[in-house]
């Protein structure tokens, strides 16, 4: 892998980080990010565990390999859920993955846990996901929240499949990818905005009440 490649690949996600960090995404140090450098080997930067992501810093990423361990010798932890990053890569044809906790999505991880996933129809934002069909549906999966990160990240291997983009855990938060940034930072808002929309529905149609 190139000096320039990683450069670059650090820069496009130190701005993913910025935009997520301008709407509020990262509360409590919550949240990480990555980004694929290398197919094969499997080598992805991402970002160092605890750290406050409001704030940019040349310590922000670290190189970490198939093994979700760093490449290289330094004192940065990578974050506690780079597993979940590393399955992604493994069985997607993901270029970044991107994890956030926000009200809107532990709200409808919860209100949905019980039927394991949330779907969307006619919903013009589904076109993010190029479902551009007049019925198409967008399905969201919906994991449970066990503390063994190993047992996490099986989880949410079970779950991915060809057109689910990202997967819901339980009163924790999302994660989701796309092939390069930009779209996994597409997906992203895309999510969230249905989630926005339909507790806000939900809420006028039915004062909350399922
Ligand atoms: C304070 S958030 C709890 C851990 C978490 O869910 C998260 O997203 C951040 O963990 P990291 O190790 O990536 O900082
Ligand atoms: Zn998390």
């Amino acid at each position: 892998m190139k000096t320039l490649d990683l450069k670059n690949r650090w820069q496009e996600l130190a701005d993913v980080k910025d935009a997520l960090g301008a709407r509020n995404w990262f509360p409590g140090t919550s949240g990480n990010l990555s980004i694929k450098v290398s197919d094969d080997p499997l080598e992805f930067l991402v970002t160092a565990s605890g750290k406050d992501k409001y704030q940019r810093t040349d310590e922000d990423f670290l190189l970490v390999d198939q093994h979700s361990q760093p490449v290289e010798q330094t004192g940065l932890k990578p974050s506690a859920e780079t597993l979940l990053h590393q399955k992604v890569y493994e069985l997607t044809d993901a270029g970044c993955s991107l994890h956030i906790h926000t009200v809107s999505n532990n709200v409808i991880s919860e209100l949905y846990a019980e039927k394991g996933e949330i779907t969307f129809q006619h919903q013009e934002l589904i076109k993010a996901f190029n479902l551009w069909e007049e019925d198409a549906v967008l399905r969201v999966p919906i994991i449970e929240n066990p503390a063994h990160i190993p047992d996490l990240a099986n989880l949410l291997a079970e779950r991915i499949e060809e057109n689910i983009f990202g997967v819901l855990i339980r009163n924790h938060g999302i994660t989701v990818w796309g092939r390069n940034a930009f779209e996994a930072k597409k997906h992203l808002e895309a999510f969230e905005f249905l989630f926005e929309t339909h507790l806000a529905l939900r809420l006028q149609t039915q004062g909350g009440r399922s």
